[in-house]
């Protein structure tokens, strides 16, 4: 039918391109046609028809003639092969490895089972494991009164998990044919070890296996976490390691003692056993008890330390003269001798004292901000030299429009050229006072006798006028932030390595007490790089982004993006943010 209805066309080329839907009609309308002839036929009862008639109008021979008129039409456009190995191939060849490898068994071929199988089947089960490069993700424990070995606990995600032929519970009594009663878990791990290719198990299941009917849970590690330094870990091998700050996914938390969970970074891997909240917590505790003791001096309030605060003016990206307030050039040596008094306890207490306190893991859910909500604060920490408010400068003066700084409070006396409101808010020693008891300032201090502040005010006022509110603040300041209404964003600015510092900083300017500008000296570097250390191994878990200040111009530029970022795409913060009911 096909060649019939192709030789009838003309040889024009306008109406050569009408050939082929004319060619692939022709194979349904030939079908059609034949299929009346048969239904006359039918009525007649000659033999055979019906059986005929049914063929042809079946669903699966019309689905393989729509497949060949697609072919059809597809071998008209005359396809190329995509890659040059693929000249060499043909379609029947392609066709026919496919059928070769689909014919293939790939099962692995497993033992007979044993002839003494007991007669009721759900008494003893046989499991047969094929042994890969994976470990098997289950392990077992002897239990202290029977002695009985049974299945401790399935990794998620592993090799028995994956089987679902094993179950946390189930009851060994051979391991490859060796009997493991008496056996201590060691023997039976060894046998495990030193087996090839399949393991078969014959075991007693459990008679109420666990329902899991747990939610999975995502939090943000707030502590590292190394099980191969862990003692009492029931499998080092099984253990996720993770550092403060990541993000994992919780899949099981049956045992109260040892929850089972992934990293968002990697959620293709098998989980790991990590330690509960409860049971980490517990592990602070005795970590900071077994310490000698030294007045923690972190657990107070650290936030008397002495700033200050000089406001300066700038020119926007328009070329018009802009007041940046709340621009902190901090007199360096009064922030060293305040951030010593800190970093004295710190290193006395090398887990913080922080941590003890706060709960090991915080529960974090997705977050998007949608366009008609009030941006998020960005803050900006990091050790004093290392750029914060170079960056931050460059950031606002960029587009004073879109950041701006939270204007600080101040109680020292209002100079002439100034405004309220513009360079400082100018408020009384007890206006001040009360506006720290009732924890509205993120961070303060005193310089001169006078108190300096940036307050949640001041704040709530820039995010209210729909800009973006870019402040640096000290670490010490991110807990009281860190508020559902504020939904900070933080940045980490890190100094790059000392060497680098040298070429880079080689014509930047440091203040202190006494020079206002000076060049940074070989100690200035090493302490920027021992406070960023202390800084991250304090408060990273609290950090969304780092960001290292090697060149200026790539770093204002890693900054522009992360702010958006923050703004605009979802972001991993705390569930306790979102779930309204728990908003105060
Ligand atoms: N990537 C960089 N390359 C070269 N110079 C830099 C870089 N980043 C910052 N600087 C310079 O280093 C000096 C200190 O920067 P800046 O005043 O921003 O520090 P800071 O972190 O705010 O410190 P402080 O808290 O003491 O005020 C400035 O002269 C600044 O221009």
């Amino acid at each position: 039918a096909e060649k019939k209805d192709g030789g009838s066309l003309p040889k024009k080329k306008k109406q050569k391109k009408k050939k082929k839907p004319q060619k692939n009609k022709s194979v349904s309308h030939v079908l059609t046609l034949v299929l009346q002839e048969l239904s006359l036929l039918c009525k007649r009862d000659v033999n055979g028809v019906g059986m005929l008639y049914d063929l042809l109008r079946s669903r699966w021979l019309q689905a393989l003639l729509k497949i060949y008129e697609c072919l059809q039409h597809y071998l008209g456009k005359r396809p190329a092969p995509v890659t040059l190995q693929a000249r060499a191939l043909n379609r029947e060849a392609l066709l026919s490895a496919h059928d070769t490898v689909a014919q293939k068994d790939f099962e692995p071929i497993l033992p007979p089972l044993p002839d003494n199988i007991p007669e009721n089947e759900e008494a003893m089960r046989i499991v047969c494991l094929v042994k890969n490069n994976q470990p098997l993700g289950a392990t077992i424990k002897r239990h202290e009164i029977t002695g009985d070995i049974t299945v401790a606990r399935v990794i998620h995600g592993g090799l028995a998990d994956r089987s679902g032929l094993l179950y946390a519970g189930d009851k060994l009594v051979e391991v490859n044919g060796v009997p493991v009663e008496g056996l201590e878990p060691e023997q039976v791990i060894n046998i495990l070890a030193l087996s090839q290719g399949t393991i078969m198990f014959k075991l007693i299941p459990v008679s109420d296996r666990p329902v899991s009917n747990q939610t999975t849970l995502y939090v943000r590690a707030m502590a590292d976490y190394w099980p191969l330094q862990d003692p009492a870990i029931p499998c080092a091998d099984a253990g996720l390691p993770f550092k403060k700050g990541e993000i994992l996914q919780i899949v099981d938390q049956n045992d109260a003692l040892w929850w089972q969970a992934r990293k968002v970074s990697d959620l293709s891997a098998c989980a790991g056993l990590i330690p509960s909240n409860h049971l980490l917590k517990r592990k602070q505790r005795e970590f900071w008890w077994s310490q000698p003791f030294q007045p923690h001096l972190c657990l107070k309030s650290s936030m008397l330390f002495v700033l200050c605060i000089l406001e300066e003016e700038e020119f926007g990206e328009f070329g018009q003269r802009v007041f940046i307030a709340g621009f902190r050039r901090s007199m360096r040596l009064c922030r060293r001798k305040a951030r010593l008094n800190q970093q004295s306890c710190s290193s006395r207490c090398p887990s913080s004292c922080c941590s003890t306190l706060a709960a090991p893991y915080e529960e974090v859910v997705r977050y998007q901000r949608h366009p008609t909500d009030r941006h998020r604060l960005i803050i900006l920490v990091g050790p004093a030299g290392v750029g914060v408010n170079e960056l931050r400068r460059r950031l606002i003066t960029s587009n004073p429009r879109e950041f701006q700084s939270a204007i600080p409070h101040t109680t020292r006396v209002q100079k002439s050229y100034e405004m309220n409101g513009r360079e400082y808010h100018y408020v009384s020693k007890e206006t001040f006072e009360n506006m720290v008891y009732s924890h509205r300032m993120l961070e303060y201090g005193e310089y001169k006798g006078y108190l300096y502040g940036t307050s949640i005010d001041a704040v709530r006022a820039v995010l209210e006028a729909g800009k973006i509110c870019v402040i640096d603040l000290e670490p010490q300041g991110i807990q009281i932030a860190r508020t559902y209404e504020l939904k900070p964003y933080i940045i980490f600015i890190k100094p790059p390595s000392i060497g680098c510092m040298r070429q880079t900083r080689k014509n930047a300017r440091i203040i202190t007490d006494y020079y206002v500008n000076m060049k940074f000296k070989e100690e200035d570097l090493q302490e920027m790089e021992e406070s960023a250390k202390k800084m991250e191994a304090q408060f990273g878990q609290f950090f969304d982004q780092v960001i290292v200040n090697d060149n200026l111009q790539e770093a204002s530029a890693q900054l522009l993006s992360a702010v958006h970022r923050a703004q605009d795409e979802p972001q991993w913060v705390p569930a306790i943010w979102i779930c309204s009911d728990t908003q105060p």
